[in-house]
């Protein structure tokens, strides 16, 4: 097991688990559990499957289940009272534990409820899919979609610890394993030239599911999103840049509606608009623009824009992006391979050219 560390100079600061076989580990899971009421939220695919192995762990505690449906769809404030009714009907106490099994989904919502009952109860991540166990586990960040808008409703809220067991993923399907390479290629891209190398020659491995190489690349992204969290905890400078092709990504999330494209899948087009624009400012080569579009097809994931989509819909959902000032659009672009820029200001000429220019 490789333990690593969210260091955020203060009490908030968590500990990272990745291996092999941790669901079974009740002593991880227990050591961070300091009260008798445990909740676990956890959604109808998930749930059959790893429920009972987290609960096994948690037999002398009072433990409770909130089951909610699977998709992007449910990540609304409706769906987040579910886990409030569970909370509520079993009279959870403040020191209550609210342990978020899924992917993330599930990590948002979860961590999202957690901050708000009765103003904050402790709360662990166990993510299930690559994209949660490589980014949306880490770094507290949690709420839950608008229709007008993607993650608008949510807090800053970290876990007292993540635990990520790589074995979990047998069972995730091809198409969601590729959706969380987009995030692991972002890593490379925006602060980590020499991971983007190694992802290229093992594109092919980590998509046959060599536990080496996920293990490696699960790793790498964690020691990456824990060290730009811990510079950063609030997004008030370097941490934007983990929202490299997120600008475009959420527009063509929401536009085209929740849970038609995969949240990597819609990063992954979106990082294609990013390093367009990139290449527009005379930051990119076209060859560095070619190299990054072929390593998200070797991921498999798509690089084309909905063909529906108009420039004033990606305009007008642009606008409401929580990296904007006084509603003026900002993107995180790239200086070059491996280093991303801090939020630019666009103009609507400059993303106009891009949004009728870039076909994919
Ligand atoms: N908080 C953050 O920093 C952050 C970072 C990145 C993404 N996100 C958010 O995370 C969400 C996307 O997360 P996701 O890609 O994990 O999607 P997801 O949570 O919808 O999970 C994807 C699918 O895989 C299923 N699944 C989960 N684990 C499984 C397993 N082990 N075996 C079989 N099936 C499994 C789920 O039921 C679901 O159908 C988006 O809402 C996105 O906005 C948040
Ligand atoms: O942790 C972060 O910071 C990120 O931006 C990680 C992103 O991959 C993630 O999708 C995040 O939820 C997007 O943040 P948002 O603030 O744009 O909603
Ligand atoms: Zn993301």
């Amino acid at each position: 097991m490789k333990e690593l560390r969210v260091d955020l100079g203060n009490q908030r600061s968590y500990p990272i688990y990745i291996g092999s076989g941790l669901l079974q580990q009740a002593d991880l899971l227990r050591r961070h559990i300091r009260s008798k009421q445990v909740l676990v939220v956890s959604n109808e695919t998930v749930a059959p499957l790893y429920l009972n192995q987290v609960l096994a762990n948690l037999a002398d505690y009072q433990t409770e289940a909130a089951i909610l449906p699977d998709g992007e769809q449910y990540k609304t404030l409706h769906y987040l009272e579910k886990i409030f009714d569970g909370l509520l009907a079993n009279k959870f106490s403040r020191n209550a534990t609210l342990i978020a099994l899924g992917g993330g989904v599930i990590g948002d919502m979860g961590g999202f409820a957690a901050a708000c009952y009765q103003r904050g109860i402790a709360f662990i991540q166990i993510p299930t899919t690559l994209l949660a166990q490589v980014d949306s586990s880490v770094g507290g960040k949690t709420g839950v979609n608008h229709a007008l808008g993607k993650n608008m409703i949510g807090a800053f809220y970290q876990p007292q610890c993540v635990i990520a067991d790589a074995d979990v993923l047998d069972t995730l399907d091809d198409r969601q394993l590729s959706a969380g390479l987009a995030e692991v290629i972002k890593y490379g891209l925006i602060r980590d030239p020499e991971f983007l190398h190694w992802l290229e020659a093992n594109l092919p491995n980590l998509l046959a599911r060599d536990k080496a190489a996920l293990a490696y690349a699960i790793e790498r992204s964690c020691i990456n999103k824990a060290e730009v969290v811990g510079e950063d905890e609030f997004e008030s400078g370097v941490r934007a840049t983990l929202n490299l092709g997120h600008t475009f990504g959420h527009a063509i999330e929401t536009g085209s509606g929740y849970g038609h494209y995969l949240h990597g899948e819609a990063v992954a087009i979106g990082t294609c608009f990013a390093a367009d624009l990139s290449r527009r400012l005379g930051w990119l080569l076209d060859a560095d623009v070619a190299r990054i579009i072929a390593i998200f097809k070797a991921a498999n994931l798509p690089v084309t824009p909905p063909a529906d989509m108009t420039t004033e819909q990606y305009v007008d959902l642009m606008a409401v992006d929580k990296k904007n000032v006084d509603g003026k659009i900002r993107v995180i672009l790239l200086e070059a391979l491996g280093k991303a820029s801090l939020p630019v200001n666009i103009d609507l000429a400059q993303l106009q050219a891009t949004l009728n220019g870039y076909a994919g």
